[in-house]
C-alpha cells in the first residue's frame, strides 16, 4: 500500500494501454489478475487484523480480482465469506472465480461482516449500477466496521469524479496499477477514504500526476533581500485580501514585499516588513520585481482595468487572480508571452472558460492551452495544468480553506515561489503544497490570517 503524492494518474483508456504494453513474454491478462488478488489479499489481511471479510464480486475482472483476494485471505487463514452480484462474465472472472472454494452467497441475501470488501465494479462501470446492488451495498457497508473499495468503489466513473448511482462512503480505496483521476476529483474522492495504490508491476506514464511534495527555493551565502524574491502585490478598492496575499507572500519566504496602493498608503500599518507604496504603472517598471500579484481585492472599476492593463504591459511574471479574472479576456491573455499563472475558483473559471461540461482535469488543460498560462483550477480538488498539457491533480487539503481569503493567500503564496525563480508550474505546485501543508498545520475553524501566518512553519 503506497501513499499517492507524486504519482503517475491514468484514465481508464491509459490504464488498458499500459496493461496491453506491459503484457509481454510470460505476462498476460491473468497474470496481472494474479497479482492485483494477491496484493488485494495481503493488504486486506494487514487492515482487517483478524475480523471476518466479506469480499463482494461482480461480473467483470474488479470481480475477478475479488475472487483471487477471497482464496488468499482463506489460505491465510482469515474467515472469509464471498457473495456475487452476478455469475462471472468475462473468461478471467470465470478462471479465478473456479478458485474460490466455497459456496458464493447472493448479494441480496448475504449477511454482513465487519471487514467489506468491495469487488463488484471498477473501471469497467459504464453505467449506474442496478437497484438490487446499490441497495445490498448500502446494507452491507453501513454494517460493516472497516470498508475497502478494490480499484474504485462501485458506482463511480473512473476520469470525471463523477458518482454515477449511490455510492456509499468507503475509509480505504486500493487504487489498482495506478492512480485514476476520480481518486482526487470530486465528488467520487469524498466517498473514497484513504486511497493506496497497490503495485502490479504495470510500467504507468502520464503527463498528469498527484501533488508532491517540491523542492523548494532556499537561500543561501549569496542571498539579499531581491534576489530571495520581490514581489509586488497591486492592491485596489478592497485592501484587505491584497494584505493577506502580502503577508502570505512574505510568509512564504519572499524577501522583498511592495503593496502598491491608493489613498491612505500608512507606513505604520503592521506587518512593518510589507513596503508600502502609492500605485503607480511605474512601480512596476522596477527590474527587480520578479513577480506581480494581482487580482486581490482589486475592484472591478475603470482603475482596476487600468492597472491590470500595466501588470500585462510590465513583463513581469504575474499571478492573476480574483477580481483581475473578471476583467481579462482569454484573447487577452492569449496574445501575452509572459509567464503568467491564473488561479481562478469554480465560478471564476466558468466566466472565463465556460462551463465545465465534460471533467476538471479536461477542462482545465484545454484553459491552460488557451490562456497560455498555467491554471491552477480550485477547490477541494484542485486542478494545475500547464499550456504543454502536464497536469497536477491535488487531494483535498482541509475542507477549513473554504473561508473568505485563503485563496487570497494562496495568490501570495504562490508569488513568491514564482518570484523566488520557478518556472510557473513549479511555482503552482509549490504555492498549492505550501497553502495545503499550512491548512493542515492550522487545524479546524482558522481565520485566512492564521493561514498565511502557518506558511512560515510549514515552508521546511
Ligand atoms: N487487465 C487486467 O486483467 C486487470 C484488471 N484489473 C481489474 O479489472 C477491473 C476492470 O475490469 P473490467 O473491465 O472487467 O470492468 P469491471 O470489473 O468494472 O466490470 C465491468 C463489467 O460489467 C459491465 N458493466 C458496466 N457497467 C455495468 C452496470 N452498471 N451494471 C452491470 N454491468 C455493468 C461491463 O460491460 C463489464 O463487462 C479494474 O478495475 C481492476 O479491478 C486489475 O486486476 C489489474 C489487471
Ligand atoms: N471544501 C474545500 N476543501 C478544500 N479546499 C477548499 C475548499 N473550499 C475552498 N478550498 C480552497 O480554499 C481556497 C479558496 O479560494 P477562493 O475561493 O479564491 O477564496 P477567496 O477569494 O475568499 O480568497 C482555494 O485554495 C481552494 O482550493
Ligand atoms: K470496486
Amino acid at each position: 500500500m503506497i501513499p499517492i503524492d507524486g504519482l503517475a494518474v491514468l484514465t481508464a483508456a491509459e490504464m488498458r494501454s499500459a496493461e496491453q504494453a506491459a503484457m509481454i513474454g510470460d505476462v498476460t491478462e491473468a497474470s496481472l489478475m494474479d497479482r492485483a488478488g494477491a496484493a488485494i489479499a495481503q493488504a486486506v489481511a494487514r487492515l482487517a487484523a483478524g475480523r471476518e471479510v466479506l469480499v463482494l464480486c461482480g461480473p467483470g475482472n474488479n470481480g475477478g480480482d475479488g475472487y483471487i483476494a477471497a482464496a488468499e485471505l482463506k489460505r491465510r487463514g482469515l474467515a472469509v465469506r464471498v457473495a456475487a452480484s452476478e455469475a462471472p462474465r468475462s473468461d478471467d472472472a470465470r478462471r479465478v472465480a473456479a478458485f474460490w472454494p466455497d459456496a458464493v452467497e447472493s448479494l441480496e441475501r448475504a449477511e454482513p461482516a465487519p471487514v467489506l470488501v468491495d469487488a463488484i465494479f471498477g473501471t469497467g462501470l459504464s453505467r449506474s449500477p442496478s437497484a438490487v446492488v446499490e441497495h445490498a451495498l448500502a446494507r452491507l457497508t453501513d454494517a460493516a466496521w472497516l470498508r475497502i473499495a478494490v480499484d474504485l468503489p462501485t458506482g463511480i466513473a473512473t476520469d470525471t469524479g463523477k458518482v454515477l448511482g449511490k455510492t456509499p462512503r468507503f475509509d480505504v480505496t486500493l487504487a489498482l496499477g495506478a492512480v485514476k483521476p476520480s481518486h482526487v476529483l470530486q465528488p467520487a474522492a469524498s466517498l473514497m477514504g484513504q486511497v493506496r495504490l497497490l503495485d502490479i508491476g504495470v510500467p504507468t506514464k502520464s503527463s498528469a500526476r498527484i501533488l508532491a511534495r517540491p523542492i523548494l527555493p532556499q537561500p543561501d551565502a549569496t542571498s539579499h533581500k531581491y534576489n530571495r524574491g520581490m514581489v509586488a502585490i497591486v492592491a485596489g478598492s478592497m485592501s484587505g485580501a491584497s494584505e493577506l496575499a502580502a503577508l502570505a507572500t512574505l510568509r512564504a519566504g519572499a524577501g522583498y514585499v511592495l503593496h502598491l496602493a491608493s489613498g491612505d498608503v500608512s507606513a505604520s500599518a503592521a506587518p512593518h516588513a510589507i513596503v508600502r507604496r502609492n500605485y503607480t504603472a511605474d512601480a512596476l517598471n522596477e527590474d527587480r520585481i520578479g513577480a506581480v500579484v494581482i487580482g486581490p481585492g482589486l475592484g472591478r472599476n475603470d482603475d482596476a482595468s487600468d492597472r491590470l492593463e500595466a501588470a500585462l504591459a510590465s513583463g513581469r511574471p504575474l499571478v492573476i487572480d480574483g477580481d483581475a479574472l473578471r476583467l481579462v479576456a482569454v484573447e487577452t491573455l492569449a496574445a501575452h508571452d509572459g509567464r503568467k499563472i491564473l488561479t481562478p475558483h469554480g465560478g471564476e473559471f466558468t466566466h472565463l472558460f465556460g462551463e465545465v461540461t465534460d471533467d476538471k482535469l479536461s477542462a482545465t488543460r484545454r484553459a491552460a492551452q488557451q490562456s497560455g498560462g498555467v491554471v491552477v483550477h480550485k477547490g477541494a480538488d484542485t486542478v494545475i495544468a500547464a499550456p504543454d498539457g502536464r497536469a497536477i491533480l491535488c487531494p483535498e487539503a482541509s475542507p477549513w480553506l473554504s473561508t473568505a481569503g485563503t485563496g487570497d493567500v494562496l495568490a501570495g503564496a504562490i508569488g513568491a515561489m514564482l518570484a523566488a525563480g520557478l518556472e510557473p508550474l513549479a511555482a503552482a505546485e509549490a504555492g498549492v503544497w505550501l497553502h495545503a501543508q499550512a491548512a493542515r498545520a492550522c487545524g479546524k475553524a482558522f481565520i485566512a490570517d492564521d493561514l498565511a501566518d502557518a506558511l512560515s512553519a510549514v515552508r521546511g
